[in-house]
């Protein structure tokens, strides 16, 4: 009987490890090869197969090559953005397959087969490859057939022109605040100086896209903005692991990261919803918002045909990704074409000045500017920020005069087809907005070579809102500045999601030298204004600059510092002062977070010295357990870890001798750490053995050093602390915090001990 049973269980597992045998080699090499001869059968050439990578390695290997270098603002970008598409365009010819992985993928440029493609929403569907891509890209983007109609329906309205009008002053906000950093900037140079635009031009479309989609509750917008842009990076490295079978699975760090930043944006992300939901039993209007908008479309439809909640949170998530990173790119190369394009430049600055004059560009007049809108078509050809689109069918197709197999993807290469000479002219490489002076129809032959946005009933919903929005931030950058390309910049166009500019790492070192130039420019501007106003009789600030100023001009001649001295003090500043400093206010909140006996007792403390007023210094110097705690977390948590010191002739160390030329580290973290100096219980939280001062609790030993020791001890000490006692104190006089169970331990140092994934906290209000 006992025997049968086992005969049975070994059989079935027999069975199943060749039914997984079959099935994987099914997937990695029947399947491709009958896929290829099909193709090959059909007349289309592409690639040999190789097992399992396909042309990955391939692709991935001339990608790397072609991005190792930049280019010339002049040269052609293709071999550079798409080597390994173009190299096969040109071997092939117009429609060719190669492999992703064990998946074909067959590449058209004829626009009536991409017409048909685009138009077919139902049987040429979005690829599913990478699963967990869907954790930043779902919603519809992602969805097929009737779901994918339905949320299309429901969101429609949120995108009309008309809503979208409503939208302006907010784009005009947010635009308006970048441009008045820059203008700062630049005034304080004078009247022209180098400014990275590209940080600008992202916070511009993340502001607003923060404020368009949820109103006046953009923070939590701003916070959802962030995790997405952190999931996005965590996933683009999880994929390229992706080829580790399982990989997804496997409880690494980051892949508790993506969890835990993924279900943040989602607990968010249902407040607002919730908020709205009551807001809107309560009997409120709705908000004009997209959220808003998106909510009574909802609302509006037939019992049983609405989104569910957890829907419309996916479908807010993805406006981030989906309208963010490409609108800055349009952006960007805009502001990069335009400064090539003087000429162009001029015209559309002119027509800007025409219809707005020096007031507030509005929807009306937006609409009406001809050459903006002829130049941001251009831009769009040249530098899709979708460089193509692509799509999977799942049965057999015909396609023009093709049958294509199901199981195979499809490629229309947006860039490719943009700069086809052959659909484009001879001149398809040049900037040359005057082609759409006639509209899009009539530069296209209104044939499908211009897609930007796609095309057909899946085209971007929001096209409208991105060319808003992008005419209104170059209306008012136009209106305030003239722009030319600096010297430092370096022509290296690079795709992620985007396209966008990539600062080569060979070429780093010359944007280090810029940011270098940039800050002495600043800091020398600063100092010499100090100084002119000294000479004119002004009295002294008293901010640091202008003690150490005063301090280095009351010594005695030639024993003063040079002003290039005074800037490079003014930078160690920043360097020493910031980071060491937040790293202590974050480790203490998420000690505190973790004892919170500690966190009532120091509150209490606090409380009864200051009371809900502002903390004064007095008062701070008086804050007992605070010291007692901070003194802790610097122990267990010491911003700077090591400390190095050399040697450069023979020493003598206690019972040492060192030679000349060693380097001696003096580990902080180890020694504040250590046992046999701190007992037992050296890496637990106990702020108690401070109660009778630091030399107590070291019994005078140098066992305690997280400012270092001596002559050389850190200058800003007294600042730092005071500067810690303030924040602490604030922030206990209103919150109460605990750790939120997104957050993720994990001390990592780079300068500083900080924690690698962010300190996600609960605060909640007193
Ligand atoms: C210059 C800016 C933009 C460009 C170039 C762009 C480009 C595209 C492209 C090429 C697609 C089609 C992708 C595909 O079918 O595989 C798409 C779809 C989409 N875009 Fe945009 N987009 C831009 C701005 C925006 C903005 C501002 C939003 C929203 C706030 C947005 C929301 C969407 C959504 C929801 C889809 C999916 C539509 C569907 O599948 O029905 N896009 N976009």
């Amino acid at each position: 009987m006992q025997t049968s049973a086992a005969t049975v269980i070994v059989s079935v597992a027999i069975a199943v490890v060749l039914w997984w045998i079959w099935r994987t080699l099914k997937w990695v090499w029947f399947e491709p090869k009958m896929l290829e001869s099909y193709l090959r059968r059909q007349g289309i050439p592409g690639t040999p197969y190789t097992l399992l990578i396909g042309d990955i390695k391939r692709d991935h290997s001339t990608l790397m090559e072609a991005r190792s270098k930049p280019i010339k603002v002049t040269d052609d970008i293709i071999p550079r953005v798409l080597p390994f598409p173009s190299h096969m365009l040109k071997t092939y010819g117009r429609t060719f397959f190669t492999w992703l992985g064990p998946i074909p993928t067959i590449t058209i440029t004829d626009p009536e087969q991409i017409k048909d493609v685009f138009n077919k929403v139902y049987d040429f569907q979005k690829p599913h490859t990478f699963p967990l891509s869907n954790l930043i890209v779902s919603g519809l983007f992602s969805y097929e057939g009737d779901k994918w109609a339905k949320h299309r329906r429901i969101i429609n309205p949120a995108f009309h022109l008309e809503k979208i009008k409503n939208m302006v002053p907010v784009f005009h906000q947010s635009c308006r605040d970048v441009v008045g950093q820059w203008d700062k900037i630049v005034s304080e140079k004078g009247s022209s100086c180098e400014v990275d635009v590209w940080p600008g031009l992202m916070s511009i479309t993340e502001d607003v896209i923060s404020r368009t989609a949820f109103g006046s509750s953009y923070k939590e917008g701003h916070r959802i903005f962030e995790l997405q842009t952190e999931l996005a990076q965590l996933i683009i490295q999880a994929v390229q692991k992706s080829y580790i079978p399982g990989y997804r699975y496997l409880p690494t760090k980051d892949n508790r990261r993506i969890k835990a930043a993924a279900r943040e944006a989602q607990v968010i992300l249902r407040g607002l919803v919730n908020k709205r939901l009551s807001a809107r039993e309560a009997g409120e209007a709705p908000h004009e918002d997209l959220l808003g908008i998106l909510l009574e479309s909802n609302l509006e439809q037939a019992k049983g045909n609405g989104m569910s909640i957890d829907d419309v949170i996916e479908e807010c998530k993805l406006f981030y990704f989906a309208g963010q990173e490409t609108t800055s790119v349009l952006l960007v190369w805009t502001m990069i074409l335009l400064s090539q394009h003087q000429d162009w430049q001029a015209r559309a600055r002119e027509e800007v000045k025409q219809v707005f004059g020096d007031k507030e560009p509005n929807t009306e007049g937006l609409n009406h500017l001809k050459i903006m809108t002829m130049i941001i078509n251009e831009v769009l050809r040249l530098y899709p920020p979708v460089t193509h689109v692509k799509r999977a069918i799942h049965k057999e197709m015909k396609l023009g005069d093709l049958t294509l197999p199901g199981g195979v993807h499809i490629s229309l290469p947006t860039m490719l087809v943009q700069r086809d000479t052959q659909l484009w002219g001879n001149d398809a490489a040049e900037f040359k907005p005057e082609r759409f002076k006639d509209g899009v129809s009539k530069a296209t032959k209104s044939q499908v070579s211009f897609f930007p946005f796609a095309w057909g009933p899946r085209i971007c919903i929001g096209q409208n809102f991105a060319l808003l929005e992008a005419k209104m931030a170059m209306a008012l950058i136009l209106q305030r500045f003239s722009f030319e390309l600096s010297p430092t910049y370096v022509h290296a166009p690079y795709t992620v999601f985007t396209l966008h500019p990539q600062y080569l790492p060979t070429k780093d070192n010359r944007r280090i030298k810029a940011a270098a130039k940039e800050t002495h420019d600043i800091l020398r501007g600063l100092v010499n204004k100090r100084l002119r106003a000294r000479e004119a009789g002004e009295a002294p600030n008293e901010d640091l600059l202008g003690i150490l100023l005063e301090s280095n001009l009351g010594q005695a001649k030639g024993n003063g510092m040079s002003i290039d001295d005074v800037i490079e003090e003014c930078k160690l500043f920043y360097f020493a002062g910031q980071e060491t400093t937040s790293v202590l206010l974050v480790w203490t909140m998420i000690l505190l977070s973790q004892h919170q006996d500690w966190q009532a007792r120091a509150r209490e403390e606090v409380k009864q010295v200051f009371g809900d007023k502002e903390p004064d210094t007095e008062g701070l110097n008086h804050l007992k357990i605070m010291t007692m705690i901070i003194n802790e977390v610097i122990r267990l948590y010491p911003p700077v870890t090591l400390l190095t010191r050399t040697i450069h002739k023979e020493m003598k160390l206690g019972d040492l001798t060192l030679p000349g030329g060693v380097q001696i580290n003096l580990p902080i973290m180890l020694v504040q750490r250590d046992t046999q100096l701190w007992g037992n219980d050296a890496a637990e939280f106990k702020p108690e053995r401070f109660e009778d001062g630091v030399s107590k609790a070291t019994k005078s030993q140098v066992s305690f050093f997280p400012f270092a020791w001596g002559p050389r001890i850190c200058i800003g000490q007294n600042f730092a602390l005071l500067e810690a006692k303030m924040a602490m104190a604030l922030i206990l006089q209103r919150f109460s915090f605990e750790l939120s169970p997104t957050y993720v331990h994990a001390p990592y140092t780079v300068f500083t001990l900080h924690p690698q994934y962010g300190a996600h906290l609960i605060l909640h209000k007193l």
